[in-house]
């Protein structure tokens, strides 16, 4: 196999189209409802048709999530409050139908697709299509030692691209993307920590289940110690995933780029999303024009993640469950954009005024 060039998608990734964004504003400027009158609708119905290319927009008729699956060793730390090398039971949990992102994809008629990279258990414990991209067993506990070997993060970044390619071959429209890994977002605070040169309590939050001051501390340390880790591999990206990202995440990377190269939208959903957006920032400056920030999860992170990429949450009501739950509740916010920008009716053409008969 040909060697990974991570520059390549600097050049594969357009922007959406400026064209057909005029495009849709013209349209928007027609309809019967003022323009701006439907306030964040309006942006994102115009955003939605650049990067379909299409005007009038069409619906968002076949989106999917898409949750990427993996342990993290720096869990055995005790800086998750679930046990290290349990994010199994979370998958089980979701395949069954009882997480709320089961609850609110069935409800909204949307398909969950479940990828594990790295779960920590016997893969032929699971449906086989779950784990046929799995590069190993657990990743490594980042404050001592890389989570992946070399080919491993290659093979992982790899695989997440396969992913994306599937989905757009598979006539996906929109894809809401998480993650189901204990330990993530100790991992996703050292990458935004890294890449936006903060200190580890800048980006230490309260996790998946909210962890006591005990726990914070030793979470803050964990993050501090990676960090040493991570900063001689700024540079280069998939270094610094193999030294402090993991299976899961390095897949999540490669998977927002070539959803990018593939013009698939991307609703985010959590921190783990947004550490692994700001790693594919790095990597293809332009990016992030192709994601939303579905909420925001609460997680200090987050936040600074999404800032640095100009992406605003598009709802904030607090869930902090991961799993793609927040990113999929954001889903009919973008579907009733589509259907307003498509389906209000325009004016009737006005006559020239030169033909206009003088006011009477
Ligand atoms: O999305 C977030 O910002 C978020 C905040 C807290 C927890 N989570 C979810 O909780 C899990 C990781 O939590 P932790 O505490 O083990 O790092 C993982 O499945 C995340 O998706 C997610
Ligand atoms: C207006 C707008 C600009 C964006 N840039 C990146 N994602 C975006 C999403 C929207 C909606």
């Amino acid at each position: 196999m040909s060697s990974l060039n991570l520059d390549d998608f600097t050049d594969l990734i357009e922007r959406p189209d400026g064209g057909v964004r005029r495009d849709a504003e013209a349209r928007r400027e027609r309809q019967i409802v003022p323009p701006g009158t439907l306030g964040r609708l309006d942006d994102l119905g115009e955003w939605l048709a650049a990067a379909q290319g299409a005007v009038p927009v069409r619906p968002v008729d076949r989106p999917r999530v898409v949750l990427f699956a993996g342990d993290h060793g720096v869990a055995e730390l005790g800086v998750s409050a679930r046990p290290a090398g349990s994010a199994v039971e979370l998958v089980r949990e979701v395949l069954e139908g009882g997480r709320p992102v089961s609850v609110l994809a069935r409800r909204l008629g949307v398909p969950v697709r479940v990828v594990d990279m790295a779960l920590d258990c016997d893969p032929r414990t699971l449906p086989e299509d779950v784990s046929k991209y799995r590069v190993r067993r657990g990743s490594g506990r980042i404050d001592i030692e890389d989570a992946l070997t070399a080919e491993e993060a290659e093979a992982a970044f790899r695989a997440g691209v396969a992913v994306a390619d599937e989905e757009a071959d598979a006539g996906t429209d929109l894809v809401v993307l998480g993650d189901v890994s204990v330990g993530g977002t100790t991992v996703a605070g050292v990458l935004v920590a890294a890449l936006c040169g903060t200190d580890a309590s800048v980006v230490t939050g309260r996790g998946g289940l909210a962890i006591d001051d005990l726990v914070w501390m030793r979470k803050c340390a964990a993050i501090r110690d990676a960090l040493r880790r991570a900063r001689p591999v700024l540079g280069d990206q998939l270094q610094l995933l193999a030294a402090v990202g993991g299976a899961d995440v390095a897949a999540m990377t490669g998977f927002l780029l070539q959803c990018a190269v593939r013009k698939t939208p991307v609703i985010l959903d959590g921190v783990v999303g947004a550490a692994c957006a700001l790693v594919a920032q790095r990597i293809a400056f332009r990016a992030p024009d192709w994601w939303l920030a579905g909420h925001n999860s609460g997680e200090p992170g987050q936040a600074k993640a999404l800032d640095r990429m100009a992406l605003e949450p598009l709802l904030d009501h607090g869930l902090s469950t991961g799993e793609g739950a927040g990113g999929l509740l954001a889903l009919p916010l973008v579907q009733a954009a589509a259907a307003l920008a498509a389906e209000l009716p325009e004016r009737p053409e006005k006559k020239n005024p030169t033909e206009e008969p003088d006011a009477e």
